[in-house]
């Protein structure tokens, strides 16, 4: 397992900024996820890290040693690709051993590991087979399998599930987490879906347009956003701007309160699980999604359309006048983001 330090990597091409100043920590045995929209410089970081891109500015280090100036094949980790990237004339066995004998492991070595990915990720009927024999799915554990077979103390997922269908995107996610955690190595996984990110990583980094605008547990990223930008990205948010005055805002809905300074141009946020039915707000209903467990209410006054998660039993129809309460310790305030 390794631990990956990158301190102020910066990337250009030309002009244009792609990463700037970007600051990361990846502790051993750790799963970190870049997320963030298409274009804020997830994949850019990641080949930085794998050595097919060299910074224009900063440092990389693992466990303590420089590897900025190393190419990708003289650094301990391996990259797991969005396409899969396997030979389509190996089996699926010699494409696991591939990495193991370019890197001249030993022979009974490379049949232990490829025996025992193969069997760790149910491939055992299908070694023998080609990759275009296989369904997606299977084709993304052999990728997978082929990445761990050098045994890596970092492995780079780059989208890896983003072919998949819904169903078994979820079950080969646990399946890389459970690996991950058998196996033992650091973990940077470039994700844009923000529950992927949730449910697999130790840390989140979330990107936009070139920085990494937050970083922390999924749990603190989610219920301590410090920007707009991460409340709106990750999850849901209802955001209200105005002047807090005595820790109290007046909305179209009525007066929110929450524990925070006064001040002339305020951003508040409040996620939809955190609002009460009854109480001192109210708006009319505009639209309703039964969920099972939950509901999902859109409720209007004015200008301003918030979103509410109300229990599923709840009976409820457009039209109708709904009150509710928003405690102020489900209020967070933004910070302004220095990256608008
Ligand atoms: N070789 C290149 N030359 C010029 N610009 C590039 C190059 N590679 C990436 N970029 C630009 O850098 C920015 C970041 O690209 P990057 O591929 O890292 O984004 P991303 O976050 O991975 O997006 P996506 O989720 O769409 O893959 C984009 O604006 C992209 O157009």
């Amino acid at each position: 397992m390794a631990r990956l330090v990158a301190e102020d990597i910066a990337v250009r091409f030309g002009t244009f900024e792609a990463l700037r100043g970007v600051d990361l920590t990846a502790e051993s045995g750790s799963f970190v996820t870049l997320l963030g929209p298409s274009g804020c410089g997830k994949t850019t970081l990641l080949n930085v890290i794998a050595g097919f891109l060299q910074p224009s500015r900063g440092r990389l280090a693992v466990d303590g040693k420089d590897i900025t100036a190393l190419p990708p094949e003289a650094r301990d980790s391996a990259m797991c690709f969005q396409s899969y990237a396997l030979f389509p004339h190996l089996s699926v066995a010699d494409n696991i051993a591939f990495g193991p004998r370019q890197k001249r492991v030993a022979r009974d070595e490379t049949v232990r590991r490829v025996d025992g990915l193969v069997r760790q990720l149910g491939l055992v009927d299908h070694a023998g087979k080609l990759p275009n024999a296989l369904s997606g799915g299977q084709q993304q554990r052999v990728a997978l399998a082929r990445a761990l077979a050098v045994a890596p103390g970092l492995v780079l997922f780059d989208e890896p599930l983003s072919n998949l269908d819904a169903k078994l995107r979820d079950q080969v996610r646990n399946e890389i987490r459970a690996l991950q955690r058998d196996v033992g190595f650091t973990a940077i996984y470039v994700t844009h879906d923000q529950a992927e990110a949730l449910a697999l990583s130790d840390m989140v980094c979330l990107m936009n347009k070139g920085v990494i605008e937050q970083k922390g547990a999924p749990r603190d990223i989610y219920f301590r956003p410090r920007t707009r930008f991460v409340a709106d990205f990750i999850g849901a948010a209802n955001l209200h701007r105005g002047k807090l005055c005595g820790g109290a805002m007046s909305t179209p809905l009525g007066v929110l309160h929450c524990c925070h300074e006064d001040g002339e141009d305020v951003e508040i946020c409040w996620r939809p699980e955190a609002a009460r039915l009854g109480g001192d707000l109210s708006g009319t209903v505009k639209a309703v999604a039964f969920q099972g467990a939950h509901v999902d209410v859109f409720v209007s006054a004015g200008p301003e359309t918030v979103r509410l998660q109300v229990p599923g039993e709840l009976n409820v129809s457009i039209g109708d006048t709904l009150q509710f309460s928003v405690p102020p310790e489900g209020v967070i305030a933004l910070e302004a983001s220095a990256n608008a």
